[in-house]
């Protein structure tokens, strides 16, 4: 079997006395989805933080195409390849949709030309192409959120962290953003994936890790991690 793609290895992050991640360690195999989930507060998205650059981990190491990554910088960790979303979605709001992506795409050219011709087929990815000279700030939030994802994938990457990309979403819009991550992954992208919609982590998900108060409290086939009767305790408060 090949390497995985990446690896976190015994991560940490303190802030204070508060450990938001605690000794975590797993890996996302080349080409899969890997679903990361645990009730609020439970440091899903400060081990995207500690994975993409914005906060180095206190501990441990994070190994990105056999590369220890730790310390740099966000940029950096863009230009090797991986790029994630922002739980909230915050466009160049007076940019049109195309400059917002463009923006992506100027990671890997300096080329405006170039840049303009990536960021459009990023559009037609998420199907937002028909509003590419619309004002980034008027969209609505299925719109903006899809324009998260363009905005990634123009950056070129191997690994996408997506951070929440259904929160606020109508069943339809989330229904959308499935088919899209699925289609991405048809397209051998690798993907990690917070989510709270637990429906859609089962479709979406080859293996699931979940967080609970920092720590890896399960890792496994999404059926086994559902099952599974401490993850229920976390979600639902310990049965009597
Ligand atoms: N910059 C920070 N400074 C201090 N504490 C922080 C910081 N970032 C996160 N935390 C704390 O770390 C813990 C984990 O937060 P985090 O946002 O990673 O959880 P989460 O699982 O993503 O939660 P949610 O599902 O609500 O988004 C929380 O107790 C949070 O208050």
């Amino acid at each position: 079997m090949s390497a995985p793609l990446l690896e976190i290895r015994h991560v940490s992050r303190f802030f204070g006395g508060l450990a938001a991640n605690s000794d975590v360690s797993f890996s996302v195999e080349q080409g899969a989805i890997l679903g990361l989930i645990g009730p609020n507060g439970a440091g899903k998205t400060t081990l995207f933080n500690c994975i993409t650059g914005f906060y180095p981990p206190s501990r441990g190491e994070v190994v990105f195409k056999g590369r220890v990554i730790n310390g740099l910088p966000p940029d950096k960790v863009c230009h090797l390849g991986m790029a994630r979303t922002w739980q909230k979605v915050r466009p160049l709001a007076k940019l049109s949709v195309l400059d917002n992506v463009m923006v992506g795409a100027l990671a890997r050219t300096n080329r405006l030309a170039v840049a303009r011709e990536r960021a459009m087929e990023q559009l037609e990815v998420v199907k937002l192409a028909h509003k590419a000279r619309f004002k980034a700030g008027g969209l609505p939030i299925g719109e903006r959120k899809k324009l998260e994802v363009a905005r990634v994938l123009a950056t070129g990457p191997e690994l996408v962290l997506l951070d929440e990309v259904m929160g606020g979403l109508n069943p339809a819009e989330s229904e959308e953003i499935i088919l899209l991550i699925l289609e991405l992954k048809r397209r051998g992208l690798t993907q990690m994936v917070i989510e709270h919609d637990m429906k859609a982590i089962m479709r979406i998900s080859d293996r699931v890790v979940v967080l609970n108060s920092g720590e890896k409290l399960a890792e496994g086939l999404p059926r086994e991690v559902v099952e599974n009767r401490e993850v229920v305790a976390a979600y639902l408060g310990d049965a009597p």
